[in-house]
This record gives C-alpha cells, sequence and structure tokens, in this order.
C-alpha cells in the first residue's frame, strides 16, 4: 500500500533547512493540484508535466478522473458521470472516487519510489482538508517532497471557456447528451464540489509548500517553496498564460555549406535560399500576424532568411539560437567524418541525443541554452523564430511533447515554415511547404501530438 515506507536513502535537513544527500540523491517531488472543476488543474498539469520532462525531470501525471473512469465498476455504479455521482452523500459512489484516488496514488510511489521517475503531478481536486491530510501522510511515508498548486477563479469568462473547450468532450459525457446538458450538469457538478471546497490555509501543516494561482496567473500567493524542481515549477507557473496566439518556427534559407553538405560554419544563402528568404518576407505581408515579432540566430544564414521582413518587426539576434556547434567537425561532410573520426560517427550514432561533438555540442547542451528561449516564448504572443535544424528539433520537441530520444530525428525540411497554436491539451500545427519552381506554399494541418 503507499503507505508503506520505502527503500530509498534520502535527504534530511541540517539546522538551517538546507537539505544534506547522504550520496547525492534527490529526493523525488509530488505536485498535488487543488480546485474545483473547471480551474485548469489538468491544463496546469499537462504542460508542468511537458515543460519539466523537456528540462531532463521524468515526470508523469497521475489523473484520478481517468482512473474512476477505467474502474468499470465504476461505470456501472453511475452510468457515466452525472452530477449525482458528485454529491457528497453519494456513498458507494464516494467509495469508487476514494478508491480511484487511492490507486493513483499506488502507482505513484510505485514510479517515484522505483527511481523511474522524479516528479508525479497528482491531478484531482483535492478540494478537503481531509484529503490533502492524506496526501501529506503518504508523501511523509514515501520520504517524497509535496507541493501544493491550487487554481482559484471566479472570473466566469475563464471558468465558461475551460467548460466549451474541454469539459464538453470529456469522456465523461461523450455521446451521453447534448452540449447544452453537459454544460449544465458539470454546473451542477461544480455545485456540489463547492459545498465540501476547504481552499489551502497554511496552517493546515506547518511545513506546506504551496503556491495559489488566482485567475489563471493575474496574480499568485507562494508559500516555503522547497528545492529548486518547486522554485521551476513557481518559475514556469509565473510564465505562462491562456492568450490565444502563433509562434511561426523557420530554418533558414540554403546555404552554401547545406548545398556542399557541409556542416555548420557560417556561410550566406544560395540563390535558392535568396528565394525563400523573399517568399518568407511575401507570406507575412499576406498572412498580416498582429505585432509580430522576429527573433533569428546570429548566424549570416539566418539574417540573411529575415532581411525581407519589415523592419517594425524587431527582429531580434539570440545566440542561443544558433546552430548546435559540431565542434572539430565542423565544415566537414558526413562522409569526411565517417573517414577521419568512425568511433565518433559510431558513438552518435549509438546516442544522438547525448552525443556530444569534440570542443562542440549535443543536443542535450542545445535543450539547455534554449531553456529560457522557451520561456519567454511561453510569456509573448505572436512570434516567428528563424533559426537551425537542430534547434528547431529541440523547439518543437518543446511543443510537440516528444520524447526526448525521438528529438534528434524530428524531421524539418529547408524551406519550409511551422505555424504552432497552442491549445488546452495540445497544439494546431499547420506546415507550409514552399515549391521554389511556382513560388507557390503548400499547406498541410496536423493536431499534435
Ligand atoms: O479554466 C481555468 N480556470 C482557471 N485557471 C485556468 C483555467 C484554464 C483553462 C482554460 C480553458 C481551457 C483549459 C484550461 C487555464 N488556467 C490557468 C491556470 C493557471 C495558470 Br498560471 C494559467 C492558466
Amino acid at each position: 500500500s503507499p503507505l508503506e515506507t520505502t527503500k530509498r536513502k534520502v535527504a534530511h535537513s541540517d539546522q538551517h533547512g538546507f537539505s544534506v544527500f547522504p550520496d547525492q540523491v534527490r529526493v523525488p517531488n509530488v505536485i498535488v493540484m487543488v480546485g474545483l472543476p473547471a480551474r485548469g488543474k489538468t491544463y496546469i498539469s499537462k504542460k508542468l508535466c511537458r515543460y519539466l520532462k523537456w528540462t531532463g525531470f521524468k515526470t508523469k501525471v497521475f489523473n484520478v478522473g481517468e482512473y474512476r473512469r477505467t474502474d468499470a465498476n465504476a461505470a456501472d455504479a453511475i452510468h457515466g458521470a452525472n452530477a449525482s455521482f458528485f454529491s457528497p452523500d453519494n456513498a458507494d459512489a464516494l467509495k469508487v472516487r476514494t478508491e480511484a484516488a487511492g490507486r493513483a496514488m499506488e502507482d505513484m510511489a510505485d514510479y517515484l519510489n522505483s527511481g523511474a521517475g522524479a516528479v508525479a503531478i497528482f491531478d484531482a481536486t483535492n478540494t478537503t482538508k481531509f484529503r490533502r491530510k492524506t496526501i501529506i501522510e503518504f508523501c511523509k511515508n514515501n520520504t517524497l517532497r509535496c507541493f501544493f498548486i491550487e487554481s482559484v477563479c471566479d472570473d466566469p469568462a475563464i471558468i465558461d471557456s475551460n467548460v466549451t473547450d474541454v469539459k464538453v468532450n470529456s469522456p465523461d459525457y461523450k455521446g451521453l447528451m447534448s452540449a447544452e446538458q453537459a454544460k449544465e450538469d458539470f454546473m451542477n457538478r461544480i455545485e456540489n464540489y463547492k459545498k465540501q471546497y476547504e481552499p489551502i490555509e497554511e496552517s493546515e501543516d506547518e511545513k506546506l509548500s504551496f503556491i495559489k494561482v488566482i485567475n489563471a496567473g493575474r496574480s499568485f500567493k507562494v508559500h516555503q517553496v522547497q528545492g529548486h524542481v518547486q522554485s521551476r515549477v513557481v518559475y514556469f507557473l509565473m510564465n505562462i498564460h491562456l492568450l490565444p496566439r502563433s509562434i511561426f518556427l523557420t530554418r533558414h534559407g540554403e546555404s552554401e555549406y547545406n548545398a556542399m553538405g557541409r556542416l555548420g560554419g557560417d556561410s550566406p544563402l544560395t540563390e535558392d535560399g535568396r528565394k525563400y528568404a523573399v517568399a518568407l518576407g511575401e507570406f507575412f505581408e499576406e498572412e498580416s500576424v498582429q505585432n509580430l515579432r522576429v527573433w533569428c540566430s546570429q548566424k549570416v544564414r539566418a539574417a540573411q532568411t529575415a532581411q525581407y521582413l519589415r523592419p517594425e518587426m524587431h527582429a531580434e539576434y539570440w545566440k542561443a539560437l544558433d546552430e548546435l556547434d559540431a565542434g572539430i567537425c565542423e565544415g566537414l561532410t558526413y562522409e569526411d567524418i565517417q573517414q577521419r573520426y568512425p568511433k565518433q560517427a559510431d558513438d552518435r550514432a549509438a546516442d544522438k541525443y547525448h552525443y556530444r561533438y569534440p570542443s562542440g555540442e549535443s543536443y542535450e547542451d542545445v535543450v539547455s541554452r534554449l531553456e529560457p528561449v522557451i520561456m519567454e516564448l511561453e510569456r509573448q504572443a505572436n512570434v516567428l523564430v528563424v533559426s537551425h535544424q537542430a534547434v528547431l528539433r529541440c523547439i518543437l520537441a518543446y511543443f510537440y511533447d516528444r520524447p526526448l530520444s525521438e528529438l534528434p530525428f524530428i524531421d524539418i525540411p529547408l524551406h519550409s515554415l511551422v505555424k504552432l497554436t497552442p491549445r488546452a491539451y495540445h497544439c494546431d500545427s499547420t506546415i507550409y511547404k514552399l515549391d521554389l519552381e511556382t513560388g507557390e506554399w503548400d499547406e498541410t494541418s496536423a493536431q499534435l501530438p
């Protein structure tokens, strides 16, 4: 059961409260969501999980609703999720809901105690002190750090966008009733929870660590943040926003080195590359994106690709957007590398994400230097990024929630423009591929992941 003690060697705190690690073992973290339905708990859970995984923390969301839905007898007991299932005086339904939470906690303990995971996100309402007390006990018994994220919101516009965007299409209601009925039933479900709702108070537990997010990030209350992961979580939550916008990503146009099959360098565009730059300028004349910002790498081929965009787009040049540094292999072709450094070629093929070129970088290094770029992209509205293949693979892996091992293999052809529009739980993505002969853009759309 989740209440048995852990086998892991663990940290303890010194007299100042700083962690002292016996052998540098990090204490795993449990992030616990708190809030009424339609307060963005799943939105935060998924987005936070995606960010923490991308920065290298093995993270997993444990959504109690999914445990409840997979629980066969739950379905019989309540014929889908009408509001009565959630009324506090429906004893057997309360039992099913509690069991689902218990199984989610057991799986969380296994995930963290086995060392498979570093961070678990417990996505449930957790709206009573009693339920939170159970979780705090569970964390103490498993020597896990516990951090609560409570989302409070009384802005009807935000709640309404959630209910319509997400709830009405949720598996709880699929095919059971019309959208209007689902919405009404959902609002009743919220009323049921309100009867029992006890907002977080620091007096609940002397070592309680939490952040209250108010009205989707309009304001915050942060209390007793402990350790690296919790401070990264707070920082992330203070930088994201819900406003609709698009992020455009493109590689530079074809460069002289591309034409010769050579890696890296700082060569200018070829004639074809220049054609792409001209077409890109025309694209944004027609698309006329509101207040578009342009972020370029500091390589000549990227700056030349952006040269036909309007000056008022405030092109900024980020070194962090430069291509992966191939070190001793800069300027070589893959054949050169195979002949001169066969072992390097084998090592790279064995683990393309962690492989670092001698005197150069790995994809892992590029992800690290892109973290500030990702954080600034989260803060901004409409942005066009003009960069390089390896860099765009890292950025796309973040928005597409791709595993890091797959990141180096994401396909990004030359002369194609990616338009990302982040939605609640996925990204709408359109790829515009330029046909150099006709000057026409070929458009294909997808929902990712
Ligand atoms: O509904 C909500 N109420 C309250 N806070 C909400 C939502 C949603 C939301 C909205 C629409 C669809 C899916 C989720 C996101 N956040 C949110 C929470 C914290 C931060 Br920092 C940013 C956004």
